[in-house]
């Protein structure tokens, strides 16, 4: 049984997946704080989150069942996301759900701002008929300077360009063409805070975007100005704010997020009468909490089934095509990496992947984690290491990882070839994918083989003398070891020679120790391709 814990408001509705599921348990335990968190987190599996709460390190340690942290909401700035990697535990979001809504709070705001409507209605229900104090302005033939122009953004814009509005925009990732057909003519950070009469912000709250508008974008911003914040706060420098408002900069601000959330109580915007707030209410519809709740659900119960899922914040996201071509061959990358890591002696420093044939067309990088993973998880515990935290525990370890593409292959349609490249040699294994027979490895380093990924393998490697191979099936059948299949390659007569055989039980310490002890026998290696590979090595 799964355990789930929701620790903030989060739509039952949007929730019913996990609740009805039969092999889902879902508590919903609303405003805890970090102790208390870190006191019950230790039996879930999972934990659903919005905004308020903040999933931070210690939370994410003391989860030791965790597997995924679902953030039903598009910001995961209240998760610490590399805790939760470095733990290998998904990070999922729901980015679609709330754009509508959180545009129209915006929208909102926007016309609150240009129309005075909270301050004329306070006014109003105080018992004071004031039709002198709030003249507006129109928002039909104004420039408005979007700054992010993603999903929330570009919504804005369209609703803007409805209302007349003139758009410039800025977003690093927005091109030319598709800016041209929304209508927003694409312009520097610069332009827009010298030419816009309403700017609105709409990134993520980033190194690059934190105080993205401060006193030196305030000193050269339009005179009479207003500005937007439904994003993060912190985009906007809150104390550059009031000095602007103040000296007549920018005619009035609309927050909805602040720095810090709640605001003190003597926070300056509370009772500034040119700013208007909203309690983080951008996301807050009936529609927009059922579709981010509806969504992360779907997502947390793919992922505690071990079933593909989308939109995790802390991994890649592979698209659907791709992933369907790339799917048959993690298991065997996987399964090269345990390989190859049990026939090679050292401290791992380089891992290369070189794929062949028609894999080479493709992007292969979704490849790398399992190869990882399988590498990885022969020294740590399989337990420790997943697809999430692969990479990142590989670049701990500093082991460089490189991909290599080539068109040509030796034998099947495709192949992946894995090098390891260690502190004292380097060695690697091909494999491939046989139609329907499934994963083989058909080379160890230079040798042919075809071996399933199942049951033992001795590697050994001899001097080419008459004599050594019947020594070795001698020695194996005295202890009852039936040899299933054997290769032998040589590079030249009386030379280095190579012993593959694929045996029925696993080889005793002593057996190893026999096989090494026959004169011309330099190194055995046993390889287990179970899924923790036991270490069977003997060597001088
Ligand atoms: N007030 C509220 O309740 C809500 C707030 N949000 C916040 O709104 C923001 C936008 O959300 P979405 O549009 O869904 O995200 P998104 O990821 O679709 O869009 C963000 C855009 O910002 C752009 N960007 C990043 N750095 C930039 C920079 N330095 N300058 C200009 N553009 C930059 C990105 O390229 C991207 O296109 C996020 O911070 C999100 O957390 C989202 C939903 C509700
Ligand atoms: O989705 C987002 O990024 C939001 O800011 C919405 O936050 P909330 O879920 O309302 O706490």
């Amino acid at each position: 049984m799964f355990k789930v814990l929701v620790s903030d408001p989060i739509s039952d509705f949007g929730l019913q997946q996990l609740t009805r599921a039969e092999d889902v348990e879902v508590a919903k335990i609303t405003g805890l704080s970090e102790e208390e968190l870190i006191s019950v987190i230790h039996s879930y599996d999972a934990l659903l989150v919005r905004s308020q709460t903040k999933v931070t390190k210690r939370i994410i340690e003391a989860g030791v069942r965790l597997q995924v942290i679902g953030r039903a909401g598009v910001g995961v700035d209240n998760i610490d996301l590399d805790a939760a990697t470095s733990r290998g535990i998904v990070v999922v979001n729901a980015p679609d759900g709330n754009t509508v809504t959180t545009c129209e709070h915006t929208f909102a705001m926007m016309m609150s701002l240009a129309r005075h409507i909270p301050q004329a209605y306070t006014k109003t229900v105080a018992g004071q008929w004031d039709r002198k104090s709030f003249l507006g302005v129109e928002l039909r033939n104004k420039t408005l300077g979007v700054l992010g122009l993603g999903r929330i953004g570009i919504e804005v814009a369209k609703l803007a360009a409805a209302f007349g509005m003139t758009l410039i925009g800025y977003d690093p990732f927005l091109s030319e063409e598709r800016a041209e057909k929304l209508g927003i003519k694409l312009a520097t950070v610069d332009t827009i805070i010298r030419t816009a009469d309403f700017i609105t912000v709409h990134t993520p709250l980033t190194d690059e975007t934190h105080h993205m508008i401060a006193r030196q974008q305030f000193d050269v911003m339009k005179r009479g100005m207003r500005i937007i914040n439904c994003a993060r706060g912190g985009i906007i420098d809150e104390s550059a704010l009031v000095e602007a408002l103040d000296e007549g900069i920018v005619a009035g601000a609309a927050f909805d997020v602040f720095e810090h959330e709640p605001p003190a109580p003597d926070h300056p915007f509370l009772r500034h009468p040119k700013i208007i707030v909203t309690p983080h209410l951008g996301a807050s519809t009936l529609e927009a909490q059922e579709n981010v709740a509806v969504d992360v659900s779907e997502q947390v119960i793919h992922i505690l089934r071990e079933e593909p899922f989308k939109n995790a914040v802390n991994m890649p996201t592979v698209p659907s095509d791709l992933l369907n071509q790339l799917q048959p061959w993690f298991t065997l990358c996987e399964q090269l990496g345990r390989s190859l890591v049990q026939m090679t002696d050292g401290a791992i420093r380089e891992v290369t992947v070189e794929c062949a044939g028609e894999l080479a067309d493709l992007d292969t990088s979704p490849l790398i984690p399992y190869v990882l993973k399988g590498i990885l998880s022969h020294h740590l515990s399989t337990e420790q290491v997943n697809i999430v935290n692969a990479i990142h525990l590989a670049k701990l370890r500093d082991i460089h990882l490189t991909v290599r593409k080539s068109l040509f292959t030796e034998s099947a349609s495709c192949e992946i070839t894995l090098r390891l490249k260690t502190t004292i040699e380097e060695r690697w294994v091909t494999g491939t994918l046989l139609p329907g027979v499934g994963g083989r490895l058909v080379r160890i380093g230079p040798y042919p083989v075809v071996l399933p990924f199942e049951g033992y393998v001795l590697l050994i490697s001899q001097q080419d003398m008459p004599g050594t191979i019947g020594r070795v099936g001698t020695l194996l059948g005295d202890s009852g070891i039936n040899i299933a299949t054997m290769q032998v390659g040589r590079n030249e007569i009386g030379g280095s020679a190579v012993m593959i055989l694929k045996i029925d039980k696993k080889a005793s310490r002593n057996v190893m120790e026999s096989l090494l002890a026959i004169p011309e026998i330099k190194r055995v290696r046993e390889i287990s391709f179970d899924e923790r590979g036991e270490e069977g090595g003997a060597q001088p």
